[in-house]
């Protein structure tokens, strides 16, 4: 055998990346919404957001429940963030954002990223089965953290987002 032949070191890569790219999202929506009337919390919002990926795994022939539970936790982990910030800014205003970006054109992007979370989760189900998966999904935590020099904030939420991505 080759090396070309191994397994990929770290299958479960894609969907961490994702779920960080998708809270690296959270400051851009704690900015859009501070000093503003929309609340972190909009349930009608979240609704939209699972029943969508609900259809788009049912689709491609994942679970629907399952991914309903992992995009759950991605949400409460991009609230985590926002309540974060919030109170950071609250705490030393002369740390809040001094533009505000549109929320719309931020759930574009967010829409985005569901959708390619989606099909990663898919294309991992057998990674996320196996007994390896809690020390891939690990190794892949602490190398996005330390990549992307992540804060105390972002890691804690990238964590909480993870919860039940290892089936096991
Ligand atoms: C990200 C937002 O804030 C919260 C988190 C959501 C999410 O992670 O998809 C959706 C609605 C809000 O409860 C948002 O309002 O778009």
């Amino acid at each position: 055998a080759s090396a070309t032949d191994r397994p990929p070191a770290d299958p479960l890569r894609p969907v961490t990346a994702l779920a960080a790219d998708r809270l690296a999202t959270a400051d851009l929506v704690a900015a859009a919404k501070w000093g503003t009337d929309s609340p972190i919390d909009d349930p009608a919002r979240e609704q939209q957001v699972l029943d969508t990926v609900a259809t788009q795994a049912q689709r491609i022939g994942a679970d629907p429940d399952e991914i309903r539970r992992v995009f759950r936790d991605q949400i409460e982990a991009n609230k985590l963030v926002q309540r974060g910030l919030f109170a950071e800014w609250t705490a030393h205003p002369d740390r809040a954002p001094t533009t505000k970006p549109d929320l719309n054109v931020v759930r574009q992007t967010i829409n985005r990223i569901n959708t390619d979370l989606v099909r990663s989760l898919a294309d991992t189900t057998a990674d996320r089965t196996a007994p390896a998966c809690r020390p891939e999904l690990l190794m892949a935590a602490v190398e996005v953290h330390l990549e992307r020099h992540q804060d105390l904030l972002h890691t804690a939420a990238l964590a909480r987002s993870l919860a039940r991505i290892c089936r096991n």
